[in-house]
Order: structure tokens, then sequence, then C-alpha cells
């Protein structure tokens, strides 16, 4: 059967994306809402309806409109906005997370795509809390730098008017209450929320985030060797390798670590960076923001929940 995808957003940073991902699928048919009426919610209740998969490319306020014009128990939903991350009912969207997860996007109604943030942080953070190396309450910080694309049409334009007279290195959530902070304690499984500073650099897309861990106040101080040990463990168990963790190194400046490294991909790798005596760690993490952070990732949920092999494709 050709199933028949909806990108409702599809002119959007990351429906765009998707679409460009998908082109080549011969196992799809994607269907596409006039450019007059993509936001009118009656054609798109129309195209909502008929698809077999919608993949919801929009501000946070339209995908819930878009989600409650869906009439029928048929189409299945996928969101890229974070309006469902937490919600219930809804499977969150990172297949590396646990190892049943996979299975679960295959066989959900809703499937909430992961934010591009949490990513990092949720990747680096679960397998270490839920193998007891660092405790749920553990206060962590969070800092990474995503290109501008991270912030959709309106922050492109206005990177791409202001050119290189645009700041290099712009930090912002500066008021620490970003909208991924519930996502991340979630799925990081964390009681406490991490302290988040994100910020913007002056090219199109990627992204590298920073996890420092001052673990000198734990009962027990795990090693950088368990730390990498216990990430290394958890995703050698992942099928598609789309997540891996890079050997343990000892960098004094990691300039090898581009940000914009695994542009293009639907991969994420993380680092892992350790001095015992002083009982400091940081796990690093690369990764496109608009690959596994947003569209990659979307089309990865796609093939799982269609059932399709991920090597078949693009996004791989
Ligand atoms: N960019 C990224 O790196 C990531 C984005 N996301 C999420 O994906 C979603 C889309 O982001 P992104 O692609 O960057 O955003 P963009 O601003 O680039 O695209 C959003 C699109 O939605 C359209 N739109 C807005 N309101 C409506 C509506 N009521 N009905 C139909 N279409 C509408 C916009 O129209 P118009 O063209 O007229 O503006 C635009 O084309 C967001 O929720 C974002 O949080 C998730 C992870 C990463
Ligand atoms: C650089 C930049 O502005 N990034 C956006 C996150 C990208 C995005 O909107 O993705 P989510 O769907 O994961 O929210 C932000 O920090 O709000």
């Amino acid at each position: 059967m050709v199933a028949r995808v909806f990108i409702d957003g599809e002119a959007g940073t990351t429906g765009l994306q998707i679409r460009e991902r998908l082109a080549m699928r011969r196992d799809l048919e994607l269907i596409s809402i006039p450019e007059e009426s993509r936001k009118d919610p009656a054609a798109r209740a129309e195209y909502l309806n008929t698809a077999d998969v919608a993949i919801l490319c929009l501000p946070d306020a339209a995908a819930k409109e878009s989600v409650a014009l869906i009439e029928n128990d048929t189409t299945r939903v996928i969101d890229a906005s974070s309006a469902h991350r937490v919600a219930e009912g809804w499977a969150y969207g990172f297949a590396e997370m646990d190892a049943d997860q996979g299975d679960i996007i295959a066989a959900a109604m809703r499937v909430a795509n992961p934010g591009c943030w949490p990513q990092g942080l949720i990747a680096a953070v679960r397998p270490l809390v839920a193998a007891d190396l660092l405790p749920a309450d553990f206060p962590l910080t969070y800092h990474g730098i995503s290109g501008y694309s991270g912030g959709g049409k309106s922050m492109i334009a206005d990177y791409e008017l202001r050119g290189a007279s645009a700041s290099a290195f712009a930090p912002y959530g500066l008021t620490f209450n970003h909208k991924h902070l519930p996502e991340m304690s979630e799925y990081a499984l964390l009681d406490a929320t991490p302290l988040f500073t994100p910020s913007v650099g002056n090219y199109y897309k990627g992204m590298l985030t920073i996890l420092p861990l001052n673990l000198a106040g734990l009962d027990k101080v795990p090693t950088g060797e368990q730390l990498h040990d216990a990430l290394a463990d958890h995703y050698a168990g992942c099928p598609d390798g789309f997540v891996d963790v890079a050997p343990l190194e000892a960098l004094d400046r990691a300039e090898i670590l581009d940000p914009q490294a695994l542009n293009d991909t639907n991969r994420l790798r993380l680092h892992v960076f350790a001095n015992d005596a002083r009982a400091q760690a940081a796990i690093l993490a690369v990764y496109d923001n608009l690959g596994k952070g947003a569209s990659g990732a979307a089309v990865q949920n796609l093939n799982l929940m269609l059932g399709v092999d991920q090597a078949t494709s693009l996004a791989a």
C-alpha cells in the first residue's frame, strides 16, 4: 500500500526539509495543499482527514488546531512542534531513548517529534540516570550553540538580512523559562529543572551542546570511563546507528567538534570528556538541528510507523 503523507506547514523550514527527504520515495504519495489555501482550516481539514500520516511543521497553536481538525480514527500524526511533547496519549519520538521506544513509536497514532535542544540533553542524561550513575535531582547545567535556522523562517530572514554584521554568538533564553524545559526534565528522568543557556551562531544549521558535570558532591563519583561505557552500551543496542558515542578521548581543545559536522544527516554523536582526579566531566553532542533535531527524526519516525527499513530512506 502506498501511504498518503500530508505535510501541514510544508512551506516552512522543517516542512521543506521533510519534503526534500521524501521526494524520491516511491512507497509514499505526498499530498500537497495549494499555496493559496495552506492556512485555510477547512482546506487543511480535508487534507488532514485524507492522509494516512500527517506531519505537522507548524507553530504550536496551529499544530493543536490541526489535531482538532482530524475527525477520523485513521490519520496518524507526527507533530514537529512542541505542542504535544509531554501530552498524554502521545508517544515521544526519540527512538533511541529506550530499547522499546522504536516499537512504541511504530504502534502509535500520535507521535511528538522531539525538540532539537532536548535531544542532546536526553541522549546524554537518560541512560546515566537509568544506570544510577547520576541522581535524578542532579543540578544540571546545559549549554549549546545552534545555527539560526533553529528559529525558523523569521530568524533565518533576520540573520540573512544582517549577514556578517549579526552576532557570531548570541546567548538567549536568559529568563530560564525556555519552552523545552518540561520535555527535558521528563525524558531525561530528572526531578530537577536543568539550568539551560542556549545560543545562536551566525551560520545556517548544526548544533553543539555541552553538559558540564561537576561530580564531586556525589556519594559515588562515576569515572569518565563509567560514564562513557554506560552511554556506549546503551547506544550500541540501537538498531539503526543514528546515535553513537565517540571513543573516550583526552582533548585539551575540542576544535574538531564542529557544530556543523553532522549536517544533512540524521545522526547525533556524543563525546565524553573527563578528569577523574577533579571529579569533573562534560558530555557534548553534535547534530543537525534540521536533521536529527527535526526533519530527519520526523522521517525516522514515519519509517517506524510505516514499518519501512530506515536504510531505504534518504534520511539515513
Ligand atoms: N527549525 C528547527 O530547527 C526546528 C523546528 N521545530 C519545530 O517545527 C515547527 C516548525 O518550525 P519551522 O519549520 O522552523 O518554522 P517556520 O517558521 O520556518 O515554518 C512554519 C510554517 O508554518 C506556517 N504556518 C503558520 N501558521 C499556520 C497556520 N495557521 N496554518 C498553516 N500554516 C501555518 C508558516 O507560514 P508562513 O510561511 O506564511 O510563515 C510557515 O510556513 C515549530 O513548531 C518548531 O518549534 C522543531 C525542531 C527544530
Ligand atoms: C535557535 C532557536 O531559536 N532555536 C529554537 C528551538 C528550535 C525549535 O523551535 O525547535 P523545537 O520544536 O524543538 O522547539 C528555540 O530555542 O526556541
